[in-house]
């Protein structure tokens, strides 16, 4: 994969996978690959017990409405847990062989990181940035934040960017895998791996609840005392520091959680988790055409956006959505009084869960630690309007219902 400034609009780029995509009934993520019948039924057992853990949980959020409560509730199961994770990791082991999917977006994510961080993806962007930057304002600026990302601190001008140097990545990449199972990145070696999960399927995962992990102050530490601190960290992780990562994977994560807040909160800690201009994976399933849900990853893109994100590739396999964001800003500057951010993060099971159980979409009540949170998150939201590429999409008066599709509400 190479990086064309010339591909989609402006840097993000867009890709579909050759197969192209086939509408295939149930959980996407679980029906990957052609398989001997007998093969397929276990397959199907391993993904039914999976597909009703998910399941369990969207239920029991929507009759009580406490998330917090039915969270703790659903982390303490530890045996059905312990399933869902054999299941998870049989699935990988047996199942997702290299042509399927299940293994193809951990490639998907080693391309997209390799590309940027060791062959001159990240110096392009950066690059491309400067130069709109120059022509928007008449004058270089850089990240109002950090400008130090850009300008080199050796006292070169911005018309020495080609030196390419300082956006080459030396050392591994740092890579968070949240909701990791079964550990996929640890076998690369231009990658230290820290895979964390509540309920890991392997020793090499961490314990962690990331929806309760607390952030905290960067460490100031060398480059290789950073490597030798994550080596080091030890289950349970109930604290990280921020700008720690060059990338977080969401894989197969965000549709976990049956609250939009949830997942918001996730895109927000993985914004404090990376350092500036990492990047943030996030594969979601969804088997439809590319355009039947255009407009819930248009939503999903002004919410992460907002965060002080851009992204920068949308790729759709058959049984997914894939992108990648770049964090362009060290603020998270949204605007959450005009806009419901939280709220953009919808997936079709949202819609299809209540009609099945006959709640309405006007019934969705946001729990008290909802509101906690939402609280908690206006005021330490400083006042500018965060500068990206969709400001566009961000200013616009018009309400966020008007980018959903009709036919996910009636589901
Ligand atoms: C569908 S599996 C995806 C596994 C793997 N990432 C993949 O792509 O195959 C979702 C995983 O997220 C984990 N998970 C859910 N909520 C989590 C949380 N709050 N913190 C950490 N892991 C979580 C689950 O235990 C589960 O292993």
């Amino acid at each position: 994969m190479a990086f064309s400034s010339s591909q989609g609009r402006g840097m993000e780029r867009r890709q579909e996978s050759k197969a192209g995509p086939r509408a295939l009934a149930g959980n996407p993520q679980l029906s990957e690959g052609a398989v001997p019948r007998v093969a397929k039924q276990e397959q199907e057992k391993l993904s039914g017990v999976v597909k009703s853990v998910h399941r369990s949980l969207r239920k029991q959020y929507l009759e009580d409405g406490n998330f917090d409560k039915v969270w703790n509730q659903h982390c303490k199961d530890e045996r059905k847990l312990g399933e869902y994770a054999c299941a998870m990791k049989s699935l990988a082991d047996n199942y997702w062989t290299k042509k399927c999917e299940g293994q193809s977006r951990i490639e998907w994510c080693l391309g997209v990181c390799r590309d940027y961080f060791f062959n001159g993806g990240k110096r392009k962007i950066i690059e491309k940035d400067a130069r709109r930057a120059v022509l928007n304002n008449g004058a270089f600026s850089g990240d109002a934040d950090n400008p130090s990302h850009i300008v080199p601190s050796s006292g070169q001008t911005p018309g020495s960017l080609s030196d390419g140097l300082m956006f080459h990545h030396s050392g591994k990449m740092r890579l968070l895998d949240v909701g990791s199972c079964y550990n996929p990145f640890l076998k690369y070696e231009d990658i230290l791996a820290v895979g964390i999960d509540i309920v890991p399927a392997v020793e090499t995962v961490h314990r962690c609840d990331f929806l309760n992990l607390q952030i905290r102050q960067p460490l100031q530490l060398a480059p290789e005392a950073v490597d030798i601190f994550l080596k080091n960290l030890r289950s349970p992780i109930e604290s990280l520091h921020s700008e720690l990562f060059d990338v977080v994977v969401f894989s197969l994560l965000l549709s976990y959680f049956p609250s939009r807040y949830q997942r918001w909160l996730c895109c927000k800690k993985a914004h404090e988790l990376l350092a500036l201009n990492g990047l943030l994976l996030i594969i979601t399933p969804d088997s439809s055409h590319q355009n039947r849900h255009a407009l819930m990853m248009k939503s999903w893109k002004i919410a992460i956006e907002s965060l002080g994100f851009k992204r920068m590739i949308y790729s759709k396999f058959a049984h997914m959505h894939l992108m990648a964001f770049r964090k362009t800003s060290l603020k998270t500057t949204c605007d959450l009084i005009t806009r419901n951010y939280p709220d953009m993060l919808y997936i079709p099971q949202d819609f299809n869960f209540m009609s099945e159980k006959g709640y309405s979409r006007t019934s969705y009540v946001r729990s008290e630690r909802e509101n906690e949170q939402l609280a908690c998150t206006f005021s330490e939201l400083p006042g500018g309007p965060f500068e990206s590429d969709s400001r566009a999409g961000q200013t616009s008066t018009r309400s966020f219902y008007e980018f959903e599709e009709p036919i996910l509400l009636m589901n």
